[in-house]
Protein backbone atom coordinates (compact mmCIF):
# COMPACT_ATOMS: atom_id res chain seq x y z
CA UNK A 1 0.00 0.00 0.00
CA UNK A 2 1.55 3.65 -1.14
CA UNK A 3 2.25 5.67 2.02
CA UNK A 4 1.41 8.92 1.64
CA UNK A 5 1.34 11.86 3.62
CA UNK A 6 1.61 16.04 3.67
CA UNK A 7 4.73 15.65 5.24
CA UNK A 8 8.27 16.87 4.02
CA UNK A 9 9.02 13.73 2.77
CA UNK A 10 5.52 12.25 1.73
CA UNK A 11 3.29 15.50 0.52
CA UNK A 12 2.11 16.54 -2.26
CA UNK A 13 4.97 17.77 -4.06
CA UNK A 14 5.84 14.32 -3.86
CA UNK A 15 2.97 12.59 -5.02
CA UNK A 16 3.89 12.22 -8.55
CA UNK A 17 6.74 9.42 -7.78
CA UNK A 18 3.93 6.82 -6.98
CA UNK A 19 1.56 7.99 -8.64
CA UNK A 20 2.46 10.30 -11.90
CA UNK A 21 -1.24 11.43 -12.73
CA UNK A 22 0.14 14.08 -10.20
CA UNK A 23 0.74 16.07 -13.31
CA UNK A 24 -2.48 14.71 -15.24
CA UNK A 25 -4.23 16.77 -17.69
CA UNK A 26 -7.29 17.42 -14.71
CA UNK A 27 -5.42 17.67 -11.38
CA UNK A 28 -7.12 19.16 -8.63
CA UNK A 29 -7.55 21.37 -6.51
CA UNK A 30 -7.44 24.31 -8.36
CA UNK A 31 -7.31 28.67 -8.29
CA UNK A 32 -11.15 29.50 -9.42
CA UNK A 33 -10.32 32.88 -11.13
CA UNK A 34 -13.59 33.84 -10.45
CA UNK A 35 -13.27 37.23 -13.80
CA UNK A 36 -12.52 34.12 -16.15
CA UNK A 37 -15.30 31.34 -14.41
CA UNK A 38 -17.96 31.45 -17.41
CA UNK A 39 -22.13 31.77 -17.08
CA UNK A 40 -23.51 28.70 -18.22
CA UNK A 41 -27.23 29.10 -18.76
CA UNK A 42 -27.48 25.00 -19.03
CA UNK A 43 -26.26 24.55 -15.46
CA UNK A 44 -29.35 23.41 -13.40
CA UNK A 45 -29.80 23.79 -10.10
CA UNK A 46 -27.73 21.34 -7.42
CA UNK A 47 -30.33 19.30 -5.94
CA UNK A 48 -28.71 17.42 -2.43
CA UNK A 49 -31.25 15.54 -1.07
CA UNK A 50 -29.75 14.06 2.31
CA UNK A 51 -31.57 11.40 4.37
CA UNK A 52 -29.90 11.48 7.71
CA UNK A 53 -30.63 8.26 8.54
CA UNK A 54 -28.00 6.70 6.55
CA UNK A 55 -25.38 8.09 8.15
CA UNK A 56 -23.06 5.70 9.80
CA UNK A 57 -19.59 6.15 11.40
CA UNK A 58 -16.66 9.10 11.95
CA UNK A 59 -13.75 7.90 11.19
CA UNK A 60 -9.96 9.40 11.88
CA UNK A 61 -8.62 8.30 8.32
CA UNK A 62 -5.68 9.20 9.40
CA UNK A 63 -5.98 11.69 6.34
CA UNK A 64 -8.91 13.81 7.55
CA UNK A 65 -11.84 13.06 9.61
CA UNK A 66 -14.59 11.27 7.43
CA UNK A 67 -18.24 10.75 7.94
CA UNK A 68 -19.54 7.36 6.03
CA UNK A 69 -22.69 6.71 4.80
CA UNK A 70 -24.95 3.93 3.57
CA UNK A 71 -24.74 4.02 -0.20
CA UNK A 72 -26.65 0.62 -1.02
CA UNK A 73 -30.16 2.35 -1.89
CA UNK A 74 -30.85 5.92 -3.57
CA UNK A 75 -31.61 7.74 -0.03
CA UNK A 76 -28.66 10.54 -0.06
CA UNK A 77 -28.30 11.64 -3.64
CA UNK A 78 -27.01 14.65 -5.46
CA UNK A 79 -29.05 15.56 -8.73
CA UNK A 80 -29.06 18.35 -11.00
CA UNK A 81 -26.43 20.70 -11.15
CA UNK A 82 -23.80 20.12 -14.01
CA UNK A 83 -24.45 16.05 -14.08
CA UNK A 84 -26.64 13.91 -15.44
CA UNK A 85 -28.30 11.02 -13.57
CA UNK A 86 -28.03 10.57 -10.19
CA UNK A 87 -24.81 10.34 -8.08
CA UNK A 88 -25.06 8.82 -3.86
CA UNK A 89 -23.94 10.10 -1.14
CA UNK A 90 -20.56 8.12 0.21
CA UNK A 91 -18.86 9.73 2.76
CA UNK A 92 -17.73 13.72 3.89
CA UNK A 93 -14.64 14.60 5.29
CA UNK A 94 -12.95 18.08 5.98
CA UNK A 95 -9.25 19.53 4.96
CA UNK A 96 -7.81 22.10 6.84
CA UNK A 97 -4.85 24.57 7.97
CA UNK A 98 -2.19 24.56 11.16
CA UNK A 99 -3.87 28.43 11.10
CA UNK A 100 -6.73 30.01 10.72
CA UNK A 101 -5.13 32.16 7.10
CA UNK A 102 -4.91 28.34 5.30
CA UNK A 103 -6.64 25.02 4.77
CA UNK A 104 -8.60 25.06 1.88
CA UNK A 105 -7.74 23.32 -1.30
CA UNK A 106 -9.43 25.21 -3.78
CA UNK A 107 -8.73 29.07 -3.42
CA UNK A 108 -10.87 32.03 -4.63
CA UNK A 109 -8.92 34.74 -6.67
CA UNK A 110 -6.19 33.75 -4.89
CA UNK A 111 -7.59 33.40 -1.50
CA UNK A 112 -7.58 30.63 0.73
CA UNK A 113 -9.98 29.60 3.51
CA UNK A 114 -9.82 27.93 6.85
CA UNK A 115 -11.00 24.84 5.68
CA UNK A 116 -12.85 23.34 3.08
CA UNK A 117 -15.45 20.45 3.02
CA UNK A 118 -15.82 17.61 0.79
CA UNK A 119 -19.60 16.21 -0.04
CA UNK A 120 -18.39 13.12 -2.02
CA UNK A 121 -20.81 11.32 -4.20
CA UNK A 122 -20.93 8.27 -6.91
CA UNK A 123 -22.55 7.41 -9.87
CA UNK A 124 -25.29 5.10 -9.71
CA UNK A 125 -24.54 4.06 -13.63
CA UNK A 126 -21.89 2.24 -12.39
CA UNK A 127 -22.41 -0.38 -9.72
CA UNK A 128 -20.31 0.89 -6.55
CA UNK A 129 -17.81 3.34 -5.63
CA UNK A 130 -14.54 1.74 -6.23
CA UNK A 131 -15.86 1.08 -10.04
CA UNK A 132 -17.29 4.85 -10.24
CA UNK A 133 -13.86 6.43 -8.74
CA UNK A 134 -11.77 4.96 -11.88
CA UNK A 135 -14.78 6.35 -14.73
CA UNK A 136 -14.13 10.03 -16.07
CA UNK A 137 -18.06 10.90 -14.75
CA UNK A 138 -18.07 7.92 -11.94
CA UNK A 139 -17.83 11.24 -9.08
CA UNK A 140 -19.03 14.42 -7.96
CA UNK A 141 -17.40 16.02 -4.70
CA UNK A 142 -19.34 18.90 -3.61
CA UNK A 143 -17.01 21.70 -1.86
CA UNK A 144 -17.78 24.24 0.29
CA UNK A 145 -15.61 26.39 2.19
CA UNK A 146 -15.44 27.35 6.30
CA UNK A 147 -14.94 31.04 6.98
CA UNK A 148 -14.15 31.94 10.59
CA UNK A 149 -17.42 33.58 12.11
CA UNK A 150 -20.06 32.04 14.21
CA UNK A 151 -20.00 28.89 16.48
CA UNK A 152 -21.48 26.44 14.37
CA UNK A 153 -23.85 24.18 16.04
CA UNK A 154 -24.18 21.89 12.89
CA UNK A 155 -20.39 21.24 12.78
CA UNK A 156 -19.99 21.14 16.48
CA UNK A 157 -21.96 17.81 16.41
CA UNK A 158 -18.93 16.35 14.15
CA UNK A 159 -16.55 18.09 16.35
CA UNK A 160 -17.65 16.37 19.54
CA UNK A 161 -16.97 12.84 18.35
CA UNK A 162 -13.17 13.63 17.50
CA UNK A 163 -12.59 13.40 21.14
CA UNK A 164 -12.72 9.70 20.79
CA UNK A 165 -11.46 9.37 17.67
CA UNK A 166 -8.25 11.16 17.95
CA UNK A 167 -5.81 8.53 16.58
CA UNK A 168 -5.56 7.03 12.64
CA UNK A 169 -8.11 4.20 12.14
CA UNK A 170 -10.24 4.77 15.05
CA UNK A 171 -13.76 5.18 14.26
CA UNK A 172 -17.40 5.29 16.28
CA UNK A 173 -20.62 5.03 15.17
CA UNK A 174 -22.33 8.52 13.96
CA UNK A 175 -26.11 8.00 13.49
CA UNK A 176 -28.84 10.46 12.58
CA UNK A 177 -26.20 13.22 10.97
CA UNK A 178 -28.25 15.61 8.66
CA UNK A 179 -25.28 17.05 5.91
CA UNK A 180 -28.21 19.21 5.08
CA UNK A 181 -27.08 20.95 7.80
CA UNK A 182 -24.09 21.82 6.88
CA UNK A 183 -24.64 23.34 3.10
CA UNK A 184 -24.48 27.39 2.64
CA UNK A 185 -27.78 28.78 2.19
CA UNK A 186 -27.52 29.24 -1.51
CA UNK A 187 -26.34 26.67 -3.58
CA UNK A 188 -24.28 29.20 -6.58
CA UNK A 189 -21.53 27.18 -7.86
CA UNK A 190 -18.66 26.79 -10.15
CA UNK A 191 -18.03 23.68 -11.98
CA UNK A 192 -14.97 21.90 -13.29
CA UNK A 193 -13.46 18.64 -14.29
CA UNK A 194 -11.26 17.43 -11.94
CA UNK A 195 -9.42 14.65 -9.54
CA UNK A 196 -9.42 13.57 -6.64
CA UNK A 197 -7.01 15.84 -4.56
CA UNK A 198 -5.69 13.04 -2.61
CA UNK A 199 -3.81 9.61 -4.26
CA UNK A 200 -4.53 8.07 -5.79
CA UNK A 201 -5.46 11.26 -7.59
CA UNK A 202 -7.78 9.44 -10.18
CA UNK A 203 -9.09 12.15 -12.66
CA UNK A 204 -12.89 10.86 -12.11
CA UNK A 205 -14.35 14.15 -9.98
CA UNK A 206 -16.83 16.71 -11.50
CA UNK A 207 -16.38 18.93 -9.13
CA UNK A 208 -18.99 21.88 -7.63
CA UNK A 209 -17.70 24.04 -5.06
CA UNK A 210 -20.02 26.53 -3.85
CA UNK A 211 -19.95 29.84 -3.88
CA UNK A 212 -21.11 30.84 -0.40
CA UNK A 213 -19.56 29.38 2.40
CA UNK A 214 -20.50 27.93 5.83
CA UNK A 215 -19.22 29.26 9.03
CA UNK A 216 -16.65 28.20 11.69
CA UNK A 217 -15.76 29.86 15.34
CA UNK A 218 -11.86 30.15 15.82
CA UNK A 219 -12.18 27.50 18.77
CA UNK A 220 -13.95 25.30 16.37
CA UNK A 221 -11.22 25.86 13.79
CA UNK A 222 -8.68 24.39 16.70
CA UNK A 223 -10.18 21.47 17.62
CA UNK A 224 -9.75 19.58 13.82
CA UNK A 225 -6.16 20.23 14.49
CA UNK A 226 -6.53 18.34 18.17
CA UNK A 227 -6.83 15.38 15.80
CA UNK A 228 -3.63 13.27 15.06
CA UNK A 229 -2.52 11.60 11.70
CA UNK A 230 -0.33 9.20 13.48
CA UNK A 231 -1.90 5.83 15.03
CA UNK A 232 -2.35 4.85 18.31
CA UNK A 233 0.96 3.72 19.46
CA UNK A 234 3.07 6.10 16.97
CA UNK A 235 4.92 9.26 18.03
CA UNK A 236 2.09 12.33 18.25
CA UNK A 237 1.67 14.21 14.66
CA UNK A 238 -1.18 16.55 15.18
CA UNK A 239 -3.85 16.72 12.27
CA UNK A 240 -3.58 20.00 10.32
CA UNK A 241 -2.44 21.74 6.96
CA UNK A 242 -3.98 18.64 5.18
CA UNK A 243 -4.67 20.02 1.55
CA UNK A 244 -2.86 19.80 -1.91
CA UNK A 245 -2.26 23.07 -3.36
CA UNK A 246 -3.67 24.21 -6.24
CA UNK A 247 -2.74 22.73 -9.66
CA UNK A 248 -2.45 24.12 -12.89
CA UNK A 249 -5.74 24.72 -14.95
CA UNK A 250 -4.13 23.61 -18.36
CA UNK A 251 -6.93 23.20 -21.00
CA UNK A 252 -9.67 23.65 -19.03
CA UNK A 253 -12.63 26.14 -18.17
CA UNK A 254 -14.58 26.72 -15.06
CA UNK A 255 -18.35 27.12 -15.36
CA UNK A 256 -20.64 28.83 -13.30
CA UNK A 257 -24.36 28.55 -12.54
CA UNK A 258 -24.96 32.57 -11.61
CA UNK A 259 -23.79 35.62 -13.09
C1 LIG B 1 -10.11 6.01 -4.11
C2 LIG B 1 -10.42 5.58 -2.70
C3 LIG B 1 -9.79 6.45 -1.66
N1 LIG B 1 -9.99 7.87 -1.89
C4 LIG B 1 -11.19 8.46 -1.82
O1 LIG B 1 -12.21 7.82 -1.65
C5 LIG B 1 -11.24 9.96 -1.94
C6 LIG B 1 -12.47 10.59 -1.98
C7 LIG B 1 -12.54 11.99 -2.12
C8 LIG B 1 -11.36 12.74 -2.18
S1 LIG B 1 -11.44 14.49 -2.38
N2 LIG B 1 -10.44 15.17 -1.32
O2 LIG B 1 -10.97 14.78 -3.71
O3 LIG B 1 -12.80 14.87 -2.09
C9 LIG B 1 -10.13 12.11 -2.15
C10 LIG B 1 -10.06 10.71 -2.01
C11 LIG B 1 -9.87 4.18 -2.43
N3 LIG B 1 -10.79 3.22 -3.01
C12 LIG B 1 -10.57 2.60 -4.18
C13 LIG B 1 -11.61 1.71 -4.39
C14 LIG B 1 -12.50 1.83 -3.32
C15 LIG B 1 -13.74 1.20 -3.00
C16 LIG B 1 -14.41 1.59 -1.84
C17 LIG B 1 -13.84 2.56 -0.99
C18 LIG B 1 -12.62 3.16 -1.29
C19 LIG B 1 -11.96 2.79 -2.45
ZN1 LIG C 1 -11.28 16.20 0.13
Amino acid sequence: PHRWGYGADDGPDTWHEKFPIANGPRQSPIDIVTGEAQYDPELRPLILRYDPSVSMDIINSGHSVQVTFADDEDTSTLTGGPITGTYRLKQFHFHWGSSDDKGSEHTVDGKLYPAELHLVHWNTTYPNFGEAASKSDGLAVVGVFLEIGDENPQLQKVLDALDVIKAKAAQTSFADFDPTMLLPSTLDYWTYDGSLTTPPLLESVTWIVCKKSISASSAQMEKFRGLLFSAEGEPECYMADNYRPPQPLKDRKVRTSSK
